[in-house]
């Protein structure tokens, strides 16, 4: 039978050619012949007769190829002559170049060489003959050799073979697997007898084959391939094997010298008679599995016993949380199994996403001489999923890798996912490839230690397929998503012990793994834009990392936003899209936040987007609720009058359409904008720990430095992620200055500041946090902020102070003031600031001439004015006795740490430092809080 894809290429119009092939054709040695007719309705009542269980557990088999799914069969006939429009004949040949010559899959006839071959097969595993004696019998019954070479000759990743074996899925693996058995190790061909027989048979016939497979991999040898085994096979078995192996090397050598039994490629290529012009399309095909599956270690889960027990090891990245929880699991499984365990622990903090973190899987994969045959095991949550996925992707070109997921984002959105990824350049996911695991195993009994903001934020995604896949799904979500929440997906109280909830969180995962498959496994290198699953993710990777907020809250507000849409488009009615925000609100999502006020950024965010997919926004909408649309024109001048629209109805939602724990700072993750992600040798230095990691990274033991640049850079987002977190105000002010740098670079190139100020300049939510606490512990009442800025210090400083308190602050630039105050202007707390205007020396002066005298003095200006501001404030009374005075950047970069020639800055900083030392009206300690802080006392 012609394969159709490739026929219709060879005698379509722009190939009006006579066609010749240039392989010669094969001869079948065990007598396979071509069959002629309807494969698939073959293959269809063939499956129906095939199917031994309706799996219980969801299974998805994924084949994406344009030419090798489909395989070509040996019968591929081809017009000779073309004719065209008045039957003239074009004489001039095109060489077709076709690349394999797979047999035609004929189910019944499979079926029944696998059956015959478990039968015959079964007296001699029982045999009580050694281990390895029953395996060269076994190899050496006609039945079985039949089987074996049959199979290594079909197109397993096609089609018709899926749709031929379509009702026994696992069954369909292990024949996926089967064809490559020439190159397999001993106990997997073991394994795979097992699951055909137990599919085909029943568990009863199943029971011998477990029990050689048990003793078969206490040998010595169960891990070498069977190949190596040829010469201690019967003469008569050796040459059929051989004369196999032959033929596939010319009819598909992917079964003879595989590089990986997970993927395979395919071409077709035409060429003209002189070789002048050619065409021609080329494929690649991968096989995939998914399982939502219970308790995956417990040492009777075989699942991944199945895969590492052959290759005698396991290689795994696991996620640092993980590890720290189910480590000792993991541990004792393998143990269990007498597999070796080799463990690279990796952060799985967003903010730990960048191409360094990949590198440095990179490099404990060498060291662990990780092979391209073995599949890399990923333990863990989204992040490991999108790092340690591409580190396999880059490895050795591209090492299979499985993925057991133990988040609930990564059990139904990112672990199965082929884009795999890490940030770069302050941009989200600017590095990537597409490269799906081999095996995706979700098991949501890891879930039940998950902190409940990083539940709601993985619901987001359920939602999402729901909304654009799954009505079905969506009515579950609707009825069950509160609970599902509570109970961490039916993992603790007592819905543990209740059979019909642990049915429908079942189904609620495995529905949105099949919706998410649906959307993504049919585009998988994204060749086009109609992708269902990128609903709620067009708006807002404008702020998402500015608001600080988890990726799921702002998901859900882009949802929401997405609704209101489909419904102004027409694509929903007005029911369901508040069906929709309903929703989200339930699952205690954000449907709004206040950053989505800075439209422009919203705005900038579309035309990103519309670049990103190639001058279109097909921006993926609900059309109607269960299935998708796209939206491809929306003005900014719509878009900003919609946002306004939306954010009014959201604010008629509970928390006025706010999130619970939206951000990830109040769900113990680091803020992902809390870490440069600037490359170490360029970051900017700003603390002493900045110069280390800087240093660090120029040493060649990229491993080792590799750690202690984590450590090190973890000290700073510790003390963030531990510290009281800061109002809103005070997050405001921090988000709104990070975006300033290129404003401060346009003034100043207007001549309207004096000098380049930086977003770096601000003092931050640590030292904010220790100021309020001065304030709060000293029970002061007057302040004198010296150096205004953007305003930070001193709103942290008026939030802490009582109501008749007071902040004096000073600053020579006018635009930071102004600035400052507008940062100010919502708080109940800027009754409370004076803001002065001019140097600090002069106002110093101003102050003490009216007679003011404060109790806490933060100074934090230029460093070579430190020292004189210093006597100014103590010669002037300005900081009373009993007064506290708090200098930043007393460190200054670590300067002095280097021992080399200081800075202007830095000789500022040290001259103050040996100042505050020889006097002693004042008692001091210097705290090693990012830049240096230090705090005097000022005793008389
Ligand atoms: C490091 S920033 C202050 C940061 C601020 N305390 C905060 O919490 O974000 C220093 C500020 O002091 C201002 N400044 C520097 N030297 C000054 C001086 N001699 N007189 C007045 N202002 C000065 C700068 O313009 C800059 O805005």
């Amino acid at each position: 039978m012609a394969c159709t894809k490739c026929a219709s290429l060879v005698s379509g119009p722009a190939f009006l050619q006579p066609v010749q092939s240039t392989r010669p054709r094969p001869a079948s040695s065990l007598g396979q012949s071509h069959v002629q007719g309807d494969e698939s309705s073959v293959a269809a009542t063939a499956a129906a007769t095939a199917s031994a269980t309706a799996s219980a557990v969801l299974a998805v088999a994924g084949a994406v190829s344009l030419g090798a799914a489909s395989g070509r069969r040996r019968a591929a006939k081809l017009p000779k002559v073309v004719r065209l429009q008045g039957a003239q004949t074009m004489p001039s040949p095109t060489l077709e170049i076709n690349y394999y010559d797979l047999d035609a899959v004929e189910a019944p006839r499979i079926l029944s060489a696998v059956r015959l071959a478990i039968k015959m097969a079964s007296p001699i595993v029982q045999e009580s003959t050694s281990p390895e004696e029953r395996l060269l019998k076994l190899l050496s019954e006609p039945s079985v050799q039949s089987m074996l070479t049959t199979v290594s000759r079909l197109p397993v990743f096609s089609k018709e073979m899926a749709l031929a074996f379509k009702d026994d899925l696992d069954l369909l693996l292990a024949l996926k697997q089967l064809k490559y058995f020439w190159n397999l190790p001993q106990s997997q061909l073991a394994i795979l007898l097992e699951v055909m027989a137990r599919q085909l048979e029943g568990p009863s016939q199943a029971a011998p084959f477990q029990e050689f497979l048990r003793v078969l991999t206490q040998t010595p040898n169960h891990g070498k391939n069977i190949k190596h085994l040829r010469d201690e096979l019967s003469a008569e078995a050796k040459a059929e094997y051989l004369r196999n192996a032959e033929y596939l090397e010319t009819a598909d050598a992917h079964a003879v010298y595989p590089t990986s039994i997970y993927r395979q490629c395919d071409g077709f290529t035409l060429a003209t008679k002189d070789a002048s012009t050619i065409e021609a399309v080329m494929s690649t095909t991968l096989t995939t599995t998914i399982k939502i599956a219970r308790k995956v270690l417990e040492p009777s889960n075989h699942l991944l016993y199945n895969i590492y027990k052959p290759l005698g090891r396991c290689v795994a990245v696991v996620d640092d949380k993980v590890d720290a929880i189910y480590g000792k699991e993991l541990d004792a499984y393998f143990a269990d199994h007498g597999i070796e365990f080799k463990k690279i622990v990796s952060s799985g903090n967003e903010a730990d996403k960048d191409i360094r973190d990949v590198e440095r899987i990179l490099v404990s994969l060498k060291k662990a001489g990780q092979g391209r045959h073995e599949p890399l095991l990923v333990v863990g949550g989204g992040v490991i999923a999108d790092i340690a996925g591409f580190a396999a992707a880059l490895y050795s070109r591209n090492t299979p890798y499985v993925m057991l997921c133990t988040s609930i984002v990564s059990g139904i959105d990112a672990g199965p996912s082929p884009r795999v990824c890490c940030n770069g350049f302050d941009y989200k996911n600017l590095y990537g490839a597409y490269h799906p695991p081999v095996l995706t195993i979700t098991d949501r009994g890891f879930w039940k230690s998950l902190h409940p903001g990083w539940l709601r934020h993985g619901v987001a995604e359920i939602i999402k397929m729901a909304v654009m896949k799954d009505l079905s799904l969506f009515e579950l979500v609707e009825q069950w998503g509160p609970k599902c929440l509570e109970t961490k997906f039916g993992t603790v109280g007592d819905s543990v012990n209740d059979p019909a909830f642990q049915d429908v969180c079942d189904l609620i995962v495995g529905k949105a793994m099949e919706g998410y498959v649906r959307s993504e496994y049919g585009n998988l290198w994204e060749t086009h834009q109609c992708r269902p699953h990128a609903y709620g993710h067009t708006w807002c990777p404008g702020y998402e990392l500015p608001s600080g907020m988890l990726h799921g809250q702002a998901v859900g507000t882009c949802m929401g936003f997405g609704a209101y849409l489909a419904m102004k488009s027409d694509f929903i009615p007005e029911i369901e899209c508040q069906r929709i925000l309903k929703v989200i609100s339930d699952c205690e999502l954000c449907l709004w936040h206040p950053i989505m006020e800075d439209g422009a950024a919203v705005w900038r965010s579309q035309v990103a987007m519309i670049e990103k997919r190639g001058g279109n926004l097909a921006a993926p909408i609900p059309r109607p609720l269960g299935e998708s649309g796209y939206l491809n024109d929306l003005s900014e001048e719509i878009l900003l009058q919609r946002l306004q629209e939306y954010k009014s109805i959201c604010l008629s939602y509970p928390r006025q359409g706010r999130g619970v724990e939206e951000h990830c700072t109040e769900v113990g993750l680091a803020d992902p904008q809390s870490k440069k992600m600037a490359p170490p040798d360029d970051r900017f230095v700003v603390t002493p720990t900045d110069l280390m990691i800087a240093t660090l990274t120029k040493t060649q033991d990229t491993a080792a430095v590799g750690e202690v640049v984590r450590m090190l850079d973890g000290v700073d987002g510790m003390v963030v992620k531990y510290s009281t977190q800061p109002s809103e105000a005070l997050r405001n002010i921090s988000v709104q200055t990070a975006k300033s740098n290129p404003n401060w670079a346009e003034m100043e190139k207007k001549g309207a500041t004096s000098k380049l100020l930086e977003a770096e300049m601000i003092s931050g939510q640590a030292e904010g946090q220790l100021l309020q606490l001065l304030v709060k512990f000293g029970r002061v009442k007057k302040v004198l902020d010296i150096g205004t800025f953007t305003g930070y210090s001193s709103l942290a400083m008026a939030e802490a102070l009582p109501e008749d308190g007071r902040v004096v602050t000073l600053e020579r630039q006018e635009e930071a003031a102004k600035m400052a105050a507008e940062n100010w202007a919502s708080s109940p707390h800027v009754g409370k600031i004076e803001s002065r205007v001019g140097e600090a020396q002069v106002l110093l002066q101003a102050l003490a001439s009216q007679g003011e005298s404060f109790d806490l003095v933060f100074l934090d200006v230029d460093k070579p004015g430190y020292f004189a501001l210093y006597q100014t404030l103590m010669e002037t009374g300005l900081l009373r006795v009993g007064g506290l005075l708090a200098v930043d950047n007393t460190m200054y970069k670590g300067e002095e740490l280097t021992g080399e020639k200081l800075s202007l800055n830095g000789e500022g900083a040290r001259a103050l430092n040996a100042g505050l030392l020889a006097d002693d009206r004042v008692l001091q300690v210097m705290l090693p809080l990012r830049d240096g802080l230090t705090l005097a006392f000022r005793q008389h």
